[in-house]
């Protein structure tokens, strides 16, 4: 018999008015990817040794490991099994696009995540067509376990200053890969220390003593049979993190390593048996599968603010506290016009980046079929964009997750409302797969590139067309839709223009180009990102937004019912859809080790001496 609802939450359904069923299916691109999702959700949940008897924040550092281990095999058989062979590739594809099904296994990320989110792509993007068949025949059956190895201890930004050698030996038509200095040891990549056997490694491939620019490889550096290290490879784990602490972050050293010449992936630059090396038509093809993953970031952001606004809002709709008038008794906190500042934002903030992670994931797909085309054009504006939409939904979907955190009290910091853990995977995207800043600047570069071509008569993309539209500045806000939209276009036109003029500034007193990008550097990030209005209009704005709180309110719990967590994937004491939190807190806190005895052996063994006198 299903457990009472909490009765809030159940007047809070009962006030929503909107058909939630209705916004579900919208979110998931209609009702039968809505059933598809269910379907796939239901099936590999109920798959059995999926979930931990004890919770994993009672492991030791080695336990949880291999307990994620046990559960990644199992959750990915479950996966395959569940598999619907007559949905079509992108059927399936929607059916996971808006699921977080392995947040319900792995509270901190699977040690296989590196295997599908980047060794799979890297193989996809990277090699040829001859490589790609093999490769992908063994990687998509998990006959190897691969991860995506660049970042050395010593460089993650700058990918043209990794050490890592590759040079080729045109006698034995082999690479010889080393890390000549301790620096140039592979440092973070997920799976790399105890899981994986395999993965693609960027390094710096030298000809007859010339450079030849970063290119991938993929090197086997474990034994199929026994899993040790091959001959010349040092392997080891990083450490504890504050988040990922089951995605194996590990650390690879190569020592004059050997491998065959078709292990260089070759579908952008290629070098034949006697050394000839042959260019890749655009060097930064090498980067794509960074694009591809900053692509599928801004779609992962989406779905886990949901995740943490759906835990907040439903606790904030049980959770009663303090006065709001007196002898009124003590109102839900959600009736606080601070908790629906704190929580409003992170709601639509979701449904923008769900609606921006497709609008992106159309654009990768057209200039990733442009490129199967060798048309390079839309590869830059592609770049920027990526970047730019990576940083902004990973820096504010931090922002929000903490936010959320806070907004839940005491019972917010608890490991059991699973809100700490949403923060440390989501904080960790604002620094790998690009650091934000760096890729903020990235986008700067062609903001202020598009202006002078602005300036000089040229026309831009649509996504830089802003930047050619000749606004005046006395443009008269309102407050419609397309009255703020306006308003952005224009401040967002005034920080490119005045970072641009900064640089000039610089320049003309004397500085060379490169230090007065730097000294312009923080406008520049702002010029990508930060967007603010006049003073006169916050007080209009601000009227509307109070107002727009107020419509909210009455569907706040409606609107994170339609995002359709179930309860093992929210894995939170405080967001279950029934509401019992008090129950579910103290069901958890039971669960400690440290309450299995009523006095823990410390005391004979340290406190009673110790109050006594005796130690
Ligand atoms: C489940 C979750 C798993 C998460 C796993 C995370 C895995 C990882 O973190 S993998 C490692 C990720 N590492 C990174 O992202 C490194 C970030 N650094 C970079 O991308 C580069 O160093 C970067 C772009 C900052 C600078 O690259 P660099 O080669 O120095 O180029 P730079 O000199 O700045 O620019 C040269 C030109 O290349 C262009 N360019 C740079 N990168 C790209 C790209 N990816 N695509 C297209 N063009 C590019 C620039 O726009 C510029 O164009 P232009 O000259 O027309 O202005
Ligand atoms: C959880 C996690 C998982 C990861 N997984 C992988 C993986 O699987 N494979 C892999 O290869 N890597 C992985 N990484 C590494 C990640 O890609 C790097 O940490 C990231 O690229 C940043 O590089 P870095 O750490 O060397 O910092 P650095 O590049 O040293 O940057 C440090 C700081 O310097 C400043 N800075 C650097 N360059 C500039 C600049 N040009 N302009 C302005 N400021 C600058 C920024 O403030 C930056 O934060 C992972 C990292 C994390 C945290």
């Amino acid at each position: 018999m299903s457990a009472k609802v909490n009765d809030d939450l159940l007047t809070e359904r009962r006030k929503c008015e909107f058909n939630v069923e209705e916004l579900t299916n919208y979110l998931d691109g209609g009702a039968q990817a809505t059933q598809n999702r269910r379907k796939l959700e239901d099936k590999v949940l109920s798959t059995k040794g999926l979930f931990d008897e004890v919770p994993e924040e009672y492991l030791s550092h080695k336990e949880k490991y291999e307990n994620a281990v046990r559960k990644a095999v199992v959750y990915y058989k479950a996966m395959k099994e569940a598999e619907d062979p007559n949905q079509t590739e992108q059927e399936r594809a929607n059916a996971t696009y808006r699921s977080l099904l392995h947040a319900a296994v792995f509270k901190d990320n699977s040690p296989f995540s590196l295997h599908l989110a980047m060794f799979i792509p890297a193989i996809l993007g990277q090699a040829d067509e001859e490589q790609k068949k093999y490769w992908m025949k063994r990687a998509s059956k998990m006959e190897i376990i691969g991860t995506y190895a660049q970042t050395e201890l010593g460089h993650g930004t700058f990918i043209r200053g990794l050490e890592t050698t590759a040079t080729y030996d045109p006698k034995t038509e082999e690479f010889v890969l080393h890390s000549p200095t301790l620096t140039a040891y592979k440092w973070w990549p997920g799976s790399l220390a105890h899981t994986a056997n395999y993965c693609v490694v960027m390094a710096h491939l030298y000809i007859n003593g010339k450079s030849c620019g970063i290119q991938p490889f993929i090197v086997q550096f474990r034994d199929e049979e026994t899993h040790q290290p091959l001959p010349g490879i040092k392997l080891g784990e990083i450490g504890a993190k504050l988040g990922f602490n089951t995605v194996n972050n590990g650390f690879l050293g190569f020592d004059q390593h050997r491998i065959p010449r078709n292990r260089m992936l070759m579908k952008n630059a290629q070098v034949l048996k006697d050394g000839t090396f042959k260019r890749s038509p655009n060097s930064k093809l090498t980067y794509g599968t960074m694009v591809y993953v900053r692509v599928v970031i801004v779609n992962g952001m989406a779905n886990q603010l949901a995740r943490a606004v759906t835990i907040a809002v439903r606790y904030s709709a049980v959770r009663r506290q303090s006065e709001l008038k007196p002898d009124a008794g003590e109102p839900q906190i959600l009736d606080y016009v601070t908790q629906q500042h704190k929580l409003f934002i992170g709601i639509a903030s979701s449904h923008a980046f769900t609606l921006t992670a497709k609008w992106l994931t159309r654009m990768y797909q057209k200039v990733t079929a442009d490129l199967e085309k060798g048309n390079l054009d839309e590869l830059p504006e592609l770049h920027a964009i990526a970047c730019c939409l990576k940083a902004v939904t990973t820096t504010d979907t931090s922002v929000l997750v903490e936010r959320s955190r806070t907004s839940c009290g005491g019972h917010g910091y608890m490991l059991s409302s699973n809100l700490p853990q949403i923060y440390g995977l989501v904080t960790a995207a604002c620094t790998y797969e690009g650091e934000n800043t760096v890729l903020m600047l990235q986008t700067a570069r062609s903001l202020v590139k598009a202006l002078e071509q602005a300036q000089s008569g040229k026309r831009l993309s649509p996504t830089m067309s802003y930047l050619s539209e000749k606004v005046s500045s006395r443009l008269k806000w309102d407050n419609s839709i397309d009255g703020i939209v306006k308003g952005f276009r224009r401040v967002a036109y005034g920080k490119v223009e005045s970072a641009m003029r900064s640089m000039r500034k610089y320049v003309r007193s004397g500085l060379g180009p490169e230090d007065a990008w730097n000294m312009s550097s923080v406008q520049l990030v702002a010029a990508s990102e930060y967007t603010s209005i006049s003073e006169a209009d916050i007080r209009q704005l601000q009227d509307t937004y109070e107002d727009l709180l107020g419509k909210i309110r009455p569907n706040a719990v409606g609107l994170v019912d339609a995002f359709d967590f179930r309860d093992q994937i929210l894995n939170s004491t405080l967001g279950a859809y029934d509401g019992r939190v008090y129950e579910r807190l103290m069901e958890e806190a039971l669960k400690s080790p440290l309450n299995a005895e009523p006095v823990n052996q410390s005391f004979h063994k340290y406190l009673k001496p110790f109050m006594q006198g005796k130690l």
